[in-house]
């Protein structure tokens, strides 16, 4: 499937590179942080990251913003909200909400990457009110429900 993905660099972001796929078939383009001076997470604490950036995603699809496996498996740092999703008629920066599960202080330094962002396709469901739903082996059952005697 084709999508193309405008980005905007915004003015705290000019310097930095524009996100990209790392390998041939990667499926995220990393995101980095925007940030003017280090910002130091500490064990528990979470914060709004900059991008730099924002975008316009064609009608139909979103972003969803990971974490980066690397951060997460070393320094115990992942995104808060995972997947993140952007909509599609965002035009505001995107953001990151990164929080530090580990047990040491974590320093998003400019330019590092944080996170990853997959573009995806999303249905827009037409909603309908029904009184009564179909029938289904499941019913209700579910939470660890199946394969019990
Ligand atoms: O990790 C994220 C998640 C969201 N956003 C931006 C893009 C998205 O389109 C918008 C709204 O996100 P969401 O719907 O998750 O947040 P909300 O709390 O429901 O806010 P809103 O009322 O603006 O929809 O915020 C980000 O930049 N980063
Ligand atoms: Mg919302």
């Amino acid at each position: 499937m084709h999508a193309t993905l405008q980005l905007k660099r915004l003015e705290h972001g000019k310097d930095l590179p524009l996100p990209a796929y790392q390998s041939e078939l990667a499926a995220g383009l990393d995101l980095l942080a925007a940030v003017d001076d280090p910002v130091i997470l500490a064990p528990g604490q979470r914060a709004l990251v900059p991008t730099g950036l924002s975008m316009a995603l064609p009608a139909g699809f979103e972003a969803q913003v990971r974490p980066r496996s690397g951060l997460a498996a070393k320094h115990g740092v992942t995104v808060l909200n995972t997947p993140g999703t952007i909509d599609a008629d965002y035009r505001g920066e995107v953001k990151v909400i990164l929080i530090n599960l580990g047990d040491a202080p974590f320093e998003i330094t400019r330019g590092e990457r944080i996170a990853q962002m997959v573009i995806a396709p999303v249905l827009q469901a037409e909603i309908t009110e029904v009184a009564v739903l179909s029938d289904t082996e499941r019913g209700v059952g579910g939470f660890g429900s199946t394969g019990r005697n």
